[in-house]
């Protein structure tokens, strides 16, 4: 177990969630060494791979993102599966269930959690909760497209289970959180 002594914690920025400069010593087998690390408190979230099992079918989002424009890596609109920031003392069962409707107009009930872990350990807080979870066209309740009046313009993208497959297998996927879902599907008979 290393020995941390924070030595410097600067804001950098603190507009939708806070990017904090540190310095800090950390001690470890009887070696102390001096470490400069920007960390991102980006909130916990959860994601969740939706599936028709009767028409084998999964439905996933579309939408524009900053970093993958700025990455002039084509296309700028990326696929992925739901997901979204888990509120203040919320359940991540409530959070993907909530964010489900609101991002696609599924009201869901059936969720089962796969996976849990930080999405990139070095420099974010984002702690992710993967579910897989089943829809139907009953379960239809609005439009979807997410908060609108919070800029989310979101595409809903329903394919079948083959088609899943291909574009994971084809590098179509460039979600991280969804190619693990879908990854988690396929080892499991699901795609
Ligand atoms: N004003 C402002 N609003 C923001 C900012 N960042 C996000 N928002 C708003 O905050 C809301 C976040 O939507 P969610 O559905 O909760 O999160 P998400 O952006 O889909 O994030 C999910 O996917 C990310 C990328 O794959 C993940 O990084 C994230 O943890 C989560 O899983 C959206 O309404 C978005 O407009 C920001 O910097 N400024
Ligand atoms: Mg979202």
């Amino acid at each position: 177990m290393a020995e941390i002594k924070i030595i410097k914690q600067e804001t950098l920025s603190d507009k939708k969630y806070r990017l904090d400069f540190f310095e800090f010593e950390k001690t470890q087998n009887g070696k102390t060494e001096k470490q400069q690390r920007e960390i991102y408190f980006r909130p916990s979230a959860a994601a969740i791979l939706l599936f028709d099992p009767e028409r084998k079918t999964v439905l996933l989002t579309r939408q524009f993102r900053l970093p993958v424009h700025l990455s002039h890596k084509k296309p700028d609109m990326i696929i992925e599966a739901c997901a979204g920031v888990i509120d203040d003392g919320e359940f991540p069962e409530h959070a993907i269930v909530r964010e489900v409707e609101e991002e696609t107009g599924y009201r869901i009930s059936e969720i089962r959690q796969v996976a849990e872990g930080f999405t990139s350990p070095a420099s974010f807080m984002e702690y992710v909760y993967f579910f897989t979870g089943i829809y139907s066209s009953d379960m239809r309740v609005n439009e979807g497209g997410g908060k609108k009046d919070e800029g989310e313009d979101i595409e809903l993208v329903e394919v079948s289970f083959s088609e899943a497959r291909r574009m994971l297998e084809a590098g179509e996927i460039r979600d991280v959180k969804t190619i693990l879902l879908l990854q988690h599907a396929a080892l499991t008979g699901l795609l």
